[in-house]
């Protein structure tokens, strides 16, 4: 690969606002009141800006979900077991599970990454096989990796999405399968947005209240035994995060360099955001967050990063289902963009 994640970092480039305004000033000439499609034109012109094409094409999308265990589920901290993160790649790879159905109505295509899943798969023909170890360690009693794992774990996502966007691809979905991966991320939410970790830890698949409070307290413990560094971005993956968030945080950086847009699920892409933009704030210009999650703790990762959801569904499945709507959204506000008839077109009459 023989790129580092500073190289990674140094080339994501801020978008011109000029082009945002461009894009406005097309919006306003269509036959609408100005303003009246809301957050549809935010995200067109947002999508201009980030990608520079003032005509754009309607996207190709993909949704690159990232598969991986986690160590700390031996503490008891999901409703579901171990064995589902693999039975689970299966199913996406049958094409049976939620992603895969919103991604075919959305008309995007899924790719599932191995990053890091306690599971021998031996070859399977649509998997793509990135495993950098099988699960992370158990972050209540060791750093769930080593730097150089969470390193490898963010390059492989900058790899894909490097080459998703030379294939012509235009629009990035951000997905994570991983039984326990909501206390590392509430875990890196707690650390990088600097609140209680009780105010950012929810019930994941659905644990209930005894196991909830053994969640707050593993996650608690381990941040005051491993002490993560919120300025060193990395140090925080590495000691409390996992493999799949880090395949995200890399997505996330190799999409803003390759200046395509990337639609945020839910919680789990969320704290890959906050990772992300902890190593280089300016790719949070190309975030587009779908939806907010049930999760508790979304809300705090969008007032950290000041970014709004487009949806709220009371979503709180993960996979990349909720990008899928969002990824559909995005579509929909570029069609809005080139199709309209302009007032001169139609021969409306504008305000008076
Ligand atoms: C059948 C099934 C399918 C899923 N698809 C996504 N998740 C979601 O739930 C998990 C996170 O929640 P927790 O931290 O409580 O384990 C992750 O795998 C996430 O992708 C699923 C979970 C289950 C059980
Ligand atoms: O918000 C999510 O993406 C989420 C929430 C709970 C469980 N899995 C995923």
């Amino acid at each position: 690969m023989g790129m580092s994640v500073q190289a990674a970092c140094d080339r994501i480039q801020s978008p011109d606002p000029k082009l945002l305004a461009k894009a406005q000033a097309r919006l306003d000439c269509l036959t609408k009141p100005q303003g009246s499609l809301g957050r549809l034109e935010e995200v067109a012109a947002r999508y201009v800006m980030m990608t520079g094409e003032l005509k754009p094409a309607i996207p190709r999308g993909v949704v690159f979900t990232f598969a991986a265990d986690h160590g700390v589920t031996k503490e008891g901290v999901s409703a579901y077991p171990r064995e589902v993160t693999p039975q689970m790649v299966l199913n996406f790879l049958r094409g049976g599970a939620g992603v895969n159905v919103l991604a075919r109505h959305a008309g995007v295509g899924v790719r599932v990454v191995d990053i890091g899943v306690d599971h021998d798969f031996g070859t399977l023909p649509d998997l793509i096989s990135k495993k950098v170890m099988r699960g992370t360690r158990n972050l209540l009693v060791e750093p769930a990796m080593t730097r150089a794992e969470a390193e490898q774990s963010v390059l492989i996502g900058v790899e894909l999405a490097t080459q998703a966007a030379q294939e012509g691809i235009g629009l990035i979905g951000t997905g994570d399968m991983g039984i326990g991966n909501t206390t590392p991320s509430a875990a890196i939410t707690a650390v990088m947005t600097g609140r209680p970790v009780s105010d950012v830890t929810g019930r994941g698949t659905g644990i209930d209240d005894a196991g909830h409070a053994r969640k707050v307290a593993v996650i608690q413990q381990a941040l005051d035994l491993h002490r993560p560094d919120r300025s060193d971005a990395l140090d925080v993956l590495a000691k409390v995060g996992g493999l799949d968030i880090g395949g995200l945080v890399g997505l996330i950086l190799g999409a803003a360099a390759a200046r395509v847009p990337v639609v945020l699920d839910g919680f789990i892409a969320g704290a890959a955001a906050l990772i992300a933009v902890g190593l280089q704030p300016r790719c949070r210009e190309y975030l587009i967050a779908s939806h907010r999650s049930v999760e508790r703790g979304h809300a705090a990762i969008f007032d950290h990063l000041g970014v709004r959801p487009l949806l709220d569904l009371d979503l709180r499945l993960g996979e990349g289902t909720g990008a899928c709507l969002g990824m559909s959204l995005v579509c929909a506000a570029l069609k809005i963009y080139t199709e309209m008839a302009t007032f001169g077109e139609a021969g409306v009459s504008e305000k008076a």
